[in-house]
């Protein structure tokens, strides 16, 4: 992976930056491009976040909205030719910044993917993992529990702590995922498309949770579901062939959208 970010040394001025970010703001991207070698997925997208809020990303197939989601914790630093240019801030600070520490950013902006993944093991050490990794051990007992019970998980798994996460419905498993990932309190989850292995009831679920979340986390969620980016999400962004062809409050994206193409997708004209 090369970044083109700009770094201290090109005169990337923190303070600077931090001024022109309203207080809300957790995330920034600046002239975001991104490139799978010669293949640019991501065209100088340019948005602010903010945080405690929910952020659903939309759009037809290929458009980027995972290679965006992705650029936010650099999970694509791991495919090779791929290339990064422009500025991605968190709390003012530019992630591609090569002093940046990678597992800190990791553990500040946590994943939970389409597919529930729970390790092959007992519901307590699933969560208990991560907090074992980032050396969380006091109280594990009580933070095991109180991520249980932020995923709306406990009441369901409270007798059968030591039993195998791989015995929970999907819709649990989804939620034990989602314990293991605020667990470590991060500021940031990232979700991509995590009701869509979901019957619907899970689903709903998990819409509440996400709703419960944003008072503690700032959530960033890419869905193909457009009635539950209007249920869940404060602001949607619409991606379309790797441009943010539209970015605004929810309820004015699927009022009256500003695009004619935002709103052919929404009305389900192509997609
Ligand atoms: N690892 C990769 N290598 C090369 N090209 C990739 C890679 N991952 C994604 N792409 C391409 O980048 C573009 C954007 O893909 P991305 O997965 O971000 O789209 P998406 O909007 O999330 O799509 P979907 O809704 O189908 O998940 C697509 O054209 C895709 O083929």
């Amino acid at each position: 992976m090369s970044s083109q970010n700009s770094l201290p040394e090109q005169g990337l001025n923190l303070d600077k930056t931090a001024k022109n970010m309203t207080a809300e703001a957790k995330i920034i991207t600046r002239n975001l491009d991104f490139f799978y070698g010669d293949f640019q997925a991501l065209k100088n997208i340019n948005a602010q976040i903010d945080a405690h809020t929910v952020t659903a990303l939309i759009g037809p197939s290929g458009c980027g909205k995972s290679t965006y989601l992705r650029v936010l914790n650099r999970m694509n630093d791991l495919i090779e030719g791929a290339k990064v240019k422009g500025e991605v801030l968190i709390d003012g600070q530019n992630i591609y910044d090569k002093k940046l520490n990678i597992n800190e950013l990791r553990k500040n902006v946590g994943m939970v993917f389409q597919k529930p993944t729970p390790f092959p093991k007992s519901i307590f050490e699933n969560v208990a993992y991560g907090l074992r990794v980032n050396g969380m051990t006091e109280n594990l007992t009580e933070r095991v529990e109180k991520s249980l019970k932020q995923a709306a998980l406990w009441n369901e798994v409270k007798d059968n702590l030591k039993k195998s996460a791989l015995g929970l419905s999907g819709g649990q498993q989804q939620r034990l995922c989602i314990a293991r990932t605020i667990a470590i309190q991060p500021d940031i989850i990232l979700m991509d498309e995590p009701t869509s292995a979901l019957d619907p009831i899970s689903a709903s679920q998990i819409e509440d949770l996400i709703m419960e979340l944003k008072e503690r986390f700032t959530i960033i969620i890419v869905t193909h579901n457009m009635q539950q980016a209007r249920r869940v999400s404060d602001k949607t962004a619409f991606f379309y062939l790797g441009d943010l062809e539209e970015y605004d409050e929810t309820s004015r994206i699927f009022k009256s959208p500003a695009s004619e193409k935002t709103q052919n997708y929404i009305r389900g004209k192509f997609g």
